[in-house]
């Protein structure tokens, strides 16, 4: 995902990252670099100028005037850099919770097809393992372009004191011709460039030694991060228990640990030597340059003050330079990771939308058809769907069997407009359902997946989907899915909300009974056409038998499509589709396709045994919760 673009163009994503999370950040950043940059300079830049009155024999008032102003310029420095201390601190946690929250808003808002996709997933996994080892965006506003404005500022104040050396001439000195020179400036460069050339070196030497830990650092990491993980999480509980994994999961994060703990040593180590080489050399140039500005001084050139001004200013720059060239490698690998958010927040929110409003109708008088459509998920080759010719009758029941990964989830995702037909077209009322507006389109169906999700709101906000809860209707959603009695037990009834780990007076409800709420809210919604993805899977048979049964009932002259692997559903439908590896292989009623010896004969007849009304009543009489599907 766009790792082939420059440092430079990813960077300016960067900025523009910043900028949207943030538009404060920066500036203050920036505020914040000065204020605590400058000190250094202040310091030595009023001994260089006191020595520089001293060596004058200035009056003891022109010394006193110094001191105060010093004085109060540090003091208010002090107190600036308070103020702007705390906003920095303020804006650097406001950057990492916005930048959640704006991707969090953003990945809900995504494109079905774009929140699937491989690349996606793949930048984010190395957005997070970055991010897991140094840091996000707040560190790279803190490190990197700490360093990038202390380059600048350090810059400015090196030029300055550039100039004042070049307008130092020496009058009358055998050292005369070593300074009244533009040569001069070039030696001087020289003693700079030296340290500043190795500080590249060991950037490069340092960032490869680097690159390599975070690779091994990073893989460790994550081992561990996941044995941690598995460790924490309660629901694993009974697993570690009852398989005695308890032991083996903290010796393999122990292992994990020890091996993250020698990579980062090992790795530390060799990017010291790569940088302790220029910051030595930084110390020898700092000499070199105390001995060639020190002789322009005793030449006359100067005044001693501003030798040490001079030596004290270059310093600052070759430190800074070296800073900056050695946080350098540290953001090459930042920014890398962070393209991950840049892309995600830059991509279109919804491209499958299209304009034409539904038309209301109160007859539900919606056909939905599907001519010859073709699918293949995003990065994949294979074909989940192939010609699949289908029409929905009004007030239809449809069942669709087959075995796993046969397409029937893929028809309902295409159906509900999640993906697009790779070919052919789906439409509604005879007009391409892309052609809707998405929002309205959505509202004519009620869907349960089977890997569907309740939402940490109340019983009634969940069914509702809303926080505006119609209660009368919600009692009723409840009753057609069977869990009425339980949300009437429940400490709070309808206003109860969904998990303890967030509310202390929250609930957490089996998968059987959260099937059950997910099927409420879809019945809740009242949509023209319900589909019930496998939403029984966790439900005993007699359940879902009596919740077929009750829905079907209510389901009036709705469409209704049903999915699922136990029978059931067949009895309460007028067409039964069967996929088969992508296909529609036999389409007709229950008695036709009894008759014929296809694959809907086969899996009927081998839960056949459990469908008769004489096993219903024996299983309701014993109470037995656990029977096997049943249907007439
Ligand atoms: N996100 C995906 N990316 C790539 N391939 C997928 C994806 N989801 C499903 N498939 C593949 O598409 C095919 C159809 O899958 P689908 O989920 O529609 O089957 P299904 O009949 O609903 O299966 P099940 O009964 O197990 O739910 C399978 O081969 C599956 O592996």
């Amino acid at each position: 995902m766009d790792q082939n673009k420059s440092f430079w163009t990813k960077l300016r994503g960067i900025v523009w990252l910043i900028h949207q999370v943030d538009a404060g950040m920066l500036p203050v950043q920036f505020c914040y670099v000065l204020l605590v940059g400058i000190l250094p300079y202040l310091n030595t830049g009023f001994l260089g100028v006191l020595l520089i009155l001293l060596q004058r024999r200035a009056r003891p008032a022109q010394i006193v005037t110094l001191l105060l102003v010093f004085l109060a310029v540090r003091l208010g420095l002090t107190v600036l850099q308070r103020v702007v201390e705390k906003l920095q601190a303020d804006h650097h946690q406001l950057l990492g919770q916005r930048l959640a929250a704006l991707t969090a808003e953003k990945l809900v808002r995504l494109d079905y097809q774009d929140f699937e996709s491989k690349d996606l997933r793949a930048a984010y996994d190395t957005a997070r393992r970055g991010a897991s080892f140094s840091g996000d965006l707040g560190a790279l506003v803190q490190t990197g372009f700490y360093q990038v404005f202390n380059l600048l500022i350090a810059a400015g104040f090196a030029i300055g004191i550039l100039v004042t050396l070049l307008r130092g001439h020496v009058a009358e000195s055998k050292f005369a011709w070593l300074f009244n020179t533009p040569w001069y400036l070039v030696v001087i460069l020289a003693v700079l460039a030296l340290p500043l050339l190795l500080s590249v070196w060991g950037m490069r030497r340092g960032s490869v030694k680097q690159r390599e830990m975070i690779q091994k650092v990073v893989a460790h990491n994550v081992s561990w991060q996941y044995y941690n993980d598995f460790a924490e999480n309660f629901k694993n509980g009974e697993l570690t228990r009852l398989y005695d994994a308890s032991g083996m999961m903290s010796r393999a994060e122990e292992q994990a640990l020890d091996a993250g703990n020698q990579a980062t040593w090992h790795g530390m180590m060799g990017m010291f030597g790569a940088t302790a080489v220029p910051s030595g050399v930084i110390q020898l140039a700092v000499g070199g340059l105390f001995v060639l500005v020190g002789l322009q001084a005793y030449a006359g050139g100067l005044a001693v003050g501003t030798v040490l001004i001079a030596v004290g200013y270059l310093q600052q720059f070759m430190l800074a330079f070296d800073g900056f060239i050695g946080g350098l490698g540290y953001a090459v690998n930042e920014v890398n990771y962070l393209q991950y958010y840049v892309t995600l927040l830059k991509m279109p929110t919804s491209h499958t939308g299209g304009t034409l409003p539904v038309e209301k109708r109160t007859d539900n008088d919606f056909a939905i058809a599907f001519h010859d459509v073709s699918f293949k998920y995003p990065d994949s080759d294979e074909w989940a769907l192939r010609h699949i010719n289908l029409t929905l009758h009004i007030g239809e029941r449809l069942a669709i069997v087959g075995k796993n990964g046969s397409g029937k989830t893929t028809l309902v995702k295409l159906l509900c407009r999640l993906f697009t037909p790779t070919e052919g077209e789906i439409t509604l009322n005879d007009i391409d359902i892309q052609k809707y507006d998405l929002a309205e389109y959505q509202s004519l169906l009620g869907v349960v997946f089977q890997d569907f999700r309740l939402f940490a709101y109340s019983i009634g906000e969940n069914v509702a989907a809303s926080t505006q809860v119609d209660e009368a209707r919600v009692w009723q959603a409840l009753d057609v899915a069977d869990i009425t009695a339980r949300v009437k037990a429940m400490p709070k009834g309808l206003a109860t909300p969904i998990t303890k780990s967030l509310f202390d007076d929250g609930i957490d409800i089996s998968g059987g009974e959260a099937q059950k709420i997910a099927i409420a809210r879809a019945w809740y919604k009242d949509a023209p056409i319900m589909i019930l993805d496998e939403p029984t899977a966790a439900l005993d048979p007699i359940s879902e038998y009596e919740i077929y049964q009750r829905f079907d009932a209510l389901v009036g002259d709705k469409t209704a499509i049903y999915i699922s692997h136990r029978m059931s559903s067949t009895r309460f439908s007028q067409r039964i589709v069967v996929f088969d590896q992508g296909r529609i292989v036999q389409d007709g009623n229950h008695e036709t396709l009894m008759k014929q010896a296809g694959r809907y004969r086969q899996l009927f007849n081998a839960q056949a045994q459990y469908y008769t009304d004489a096993k219903i009543k024996e299983e309701r009489q014993k109470g037995l919760q656990s029977a096997a599907p049943v249907v007439q």
